[in-house]
């Protein structure tokens, strides 16, 4: 089974992409994982917020292949504890061939990638922007991959 994190935009904090990579390597000792950049669309300016959601909402859905399980991170979505979250990826392991976590832009996702996807994961109730959640998503992914291979990184 492969795992996927799909995001509108590359990441351009360098920080981020340090810390990022650094938990890529780490999760990747695990599972087989990649991060896929739908690229950011050009000439925005003349484009209102819903206009750009549903052209990056396309642009989503377009990269969803058949039989993949897609998941929104969303804000309004599912909130699980660390263990809980580890529970129900071994769950899904199980059954899907490729589940593809999704991050939407900076204003969120489309009506059409709602309709998409399965279901809604919150990491917070609290709003992050759509780089620093990569992060965050990231380092929980690995802390469930620590949980369920029983290594020392995860305490409670
Ligand atoms: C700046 S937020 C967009 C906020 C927008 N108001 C909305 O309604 O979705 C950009 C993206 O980051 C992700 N995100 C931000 N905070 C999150 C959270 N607490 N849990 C899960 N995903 C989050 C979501 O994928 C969201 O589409």
């Amino acid at each position: 089974m492969k795992f996927m994190l799909l995001v509108v935009g590359k990441t351009v904090e360098k920080h981020y992409i340090a810390a990022i990579e650094d938990y890529l390597q780490r999760i990747r000792h695990y599972i087989s994982f990649d991060i896929e950049v739908i690229p950011e669309l050009k000439n925005t300016k003349s484009l209102s917020t819903g206009q750009i959601k549903e052209k990056e909402g396309e642009l989503i859905v377009k990269a969803l292949q058949p039989g993949d399980v897609p998941v929104l991170l969303d804000e309004h979505g599912k909130e699980f504890r660390s263990i809980e979250f580890a529970a129900w990826i071994e769950r899904k392991m199980h059954t899907a061939k490729r589940l593809v976590f999704i991050i939407g832009g900076a204003y969120g996702f489309s009506q059409a990638v709602y309709q998409a996807a399965q279901e809604k994961i919150s990491l917070s109730k609290m709003t992050f922007s759509h780089q620093m959640i990569r992060l965050i998503f990231t380092e929980q992914l690995y802390r469930a991959m620590s949980i369920l291979n029983n290594s020392p990184y995860h305490h409670e």
